[in-house]
């Protein structure tokens, strides 16, 4: 079978025309500001490689690195957000990199789950139409939910510590910055991706709520046999995971001077 994840001499320039999308089809697997060009970036390329990164099926992988280091720009382009100029990115043994931008959404519609920094919810929608949007683009994930969709979101919602009242009737933007990051989670397990992919999905939770989130994210992610990769700046978590990456370990960067 093959691994969740493989990198092959990837090559990734950010700069000369070359930016992500401000948004990307599938609403709920939207990419975050941090990497869909939303957030106001100097000019001059960053340039970031990576010659190989293995991770196997149900492996829960931390990914940590300084700030500026490229962690959200590796996620962009596991996610399909953006794709490598060079080397190949392969997830669950199909090859990302070699299929067009809207068969990548459509591939990270219905096999990713993805986590952002910014959450990504929509803000007068009900926490649980949030949870249930990525199924609206992706007709596979929606099928292996089945008719219990909305029973499926409910108990994802109740396992990650939810009230369903608040999960019925609340809008998101009416929700805690915490409760948002449990929506967001629920949001991406929905469905059961083989793949989750969170970013920063912690930072706004202290450490006793950061520790019952992350066994929470796990047991749901393990029940539904999924591989977790999670970047995060506070290396207190790494202990959690199966392995640890520093992303200065496995890649180079470079920065090129402003034209
Ligand atoms: N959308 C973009 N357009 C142009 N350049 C970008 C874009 N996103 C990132 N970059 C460049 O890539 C570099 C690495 O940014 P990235 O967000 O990947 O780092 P990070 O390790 O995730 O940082 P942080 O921990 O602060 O979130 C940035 O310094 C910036 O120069």
């Amino acid at each position: 079978m093959a691994p969740a994840l493989r990198l092959e001499g990837v090559r990734y320039a950010w700069g000369a025309g070359n930016r992500a999308p401000e948004s990307v089809s599938g609403a709920g697997n939207r990419a975050p500001g941090s990497v869909s060009g939303a957030k106001s970036r100097a000019r001059g390329g960053f340039a970031l490689e990576v010659d190989a990164l293995e991770i196997a099926r149900g492996e829960r992988v931390f990914l940590h690195g300084p700030s500026g280091s490229g962690k959200s720009t590796l996620l962009a382009l596991i996610c399909g957000v953006a794709a490598p100029q060079a080397g190949r990115v392969e997830v669950e043994g199909e090859a990302l990199s070699a299929l067009s931008p809207a068969r990548r959404d459509r591939f990270r519609a219905e096999r990713i789950g993805v986590v952002f920094q910014m959450f990504n919810l929509l803000p007068y929608a009900s926490a649980l139409d949030n949870i249930l949007l990525p199924l609206r683009f992706a007709p596979a994930r929606r099928a292996r939910v089945g008719r219990g969709a909305r029973a499926e979101a409910l108990r994802l919602a109740q396992a990650l510590g939810l009230p369903e009242a608040l999960v019925l009737r609340a809008p998101a933007a009416e929700l805690s910055v915490g409760q948002q990051q449990r929506v967001a989670v629920a949001r991406a397990l929905i469905g059961g991706p083989g793949l989750i992919v969170a970013d920063e999905p912690t930072s706004a939770l202290d450490v006793a709520a950061q520790g019952a989130f992350l066994e929470l994210m796990f047991a749901q992610a393990e029940s539904a046999g999924a591989t977790v990769l999670m970047v995060s700046h506070d290396p207190a978590l790494a202990a959690r995971f199966d392995r640890s990456v520093a992303l200065t370990q496995i890649a180079r960067t470079s920065r090129e001077a402003a034209a």
